[in-house]
């Protein structure tokens, strides 16, 4: 039976959380610091560690099948590769920024400036569109000093906190993309490794799912249950038990863990009591 090569950051911001993905998807994987190359132990995979920057091509030309990096690194490739989930972690915007006494009006500003990027073709094309010409200086990375060492005007990079562009005496003054890790795929996988992608999605959907939900169990006067009921959806529609005491009834169900907070409040409103809130370990829907 053939493997499916999965090619991952070897060292860097995405490793960490591409490996925990594959774990939490039940997927065995032995790993030491210099071994580039590992196979699961109870899954037809095989890890291949790479340099984020090569992925695209690699997974372009084949030698790996699919492969796990952040948008921002796919489209600054632009390589013919499927993308196939976002995977919500790697969380990060690709941002200009000036030093921070410039005063900054519209894009208009970046007329004739020079701009160092280690995103050059995300870059180019930005300013195209808009028409605008700027010069751009390409470098591999530590791209805030090049403000200060006379390099560049003004930079575009990754930002999360801000807290590099602050301690390097810049400003952020515009969002040119967000981006996050995602799954790419090669564009012509044969009908077996498109099955063992099928199999690794399903399985990423049942972790992600349970991730961005929580179970919730909680007592409820009878007389409040259709407003109670009204505020929790469920994956179908909550279970409702009877309690021994008469007059009261157990609710369980499933929320959002974006809106869990905001139903509590309400749920505690209408006479709601003993809420449990767990983690759910695995959701299949
Ligand atoms: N500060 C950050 N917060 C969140 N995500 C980030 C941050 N910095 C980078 N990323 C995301 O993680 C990816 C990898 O970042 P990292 O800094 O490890 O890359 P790298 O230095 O190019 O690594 P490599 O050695 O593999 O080429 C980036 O392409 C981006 O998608
Ligand atoms: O807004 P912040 O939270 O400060 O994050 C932004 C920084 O994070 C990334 O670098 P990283 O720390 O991964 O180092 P690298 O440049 O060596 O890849 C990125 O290149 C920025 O420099
Ligand atoms: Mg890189």
């Amino acid at each position: 039976m053939s493997k499916l090569k999965i090619a991952i950051q070897k060292s860097g911001r995405l490793s960490e959380k591409s490996l925990e993905l594959l774990k939490d998807c039940g997927i065995k994987i032995s790993t030491s610091n210099r071994k580039l190359r590992t196979e699961s132990s109870n899954f037809p995979i095989e890890i291949l560690f790479l340099r984020d920057d090569d992925i695209p091509q690699y997974v372009e030309q084949g030698v790996a099948d699919i492969g796990i990096l952040g948008e921002n690194e796919v489209w600054e490739k632009a390589k013919k590769v499927k993308q196939i989930r976002q995977l919500g972690f790697a969380d990060c915007k690709l941002c200009l920024a000036i030093p921070k006494d410039e005063v900054y009006t519209n894009l208009s500003y970046f007329q004739d400036k020079k701009i160092a990027t280690s995103y050059p073709h995300i870059l180019r094309k930005f300013f195209q569109e808009k028409e605008i010409n700027v010069k751009i200086e390409e470098i591999g990375g530590s791209v805030e000093i090049a403000p200060s060492i006379g390099l560049a005007n003004a930079i575009f990079d990754i930002v999360s906190t801000g807290s590099t562009l602050l301690t390097n005496g810049l400003k952020q003054v515009v969002t040119v993309v967000e981006s996050q890790a995602v799954l790419i795929s090669n564009k012509n996988l044969d009908f077996e490794k498109q099955g063992i992608v099928n199999r690794l999605l399903f399985r990423i959907e049942a972790v992600k799912q349970s991730s961005e939900n929580k179970y919730i169990l909680l007592n409820a006067p009878n007389e409040k249950l259709e407003e109670i009921i009204a505020l929790l959806p469920g994956m179908k529609s909550p279970t409702i038990l009877p309690l021994a005491q008469e007059g009261w009834s157990s609710i369980h169900t499933v929320i959002k863990e974006d809106t869990f907070w905001d139903i509590i409040e309400q749920l505690k409103a209408l006479g709601a009591e003993g809420i449990l809130v767990l983690e759910i370990e695995k959701m299949i829907l």
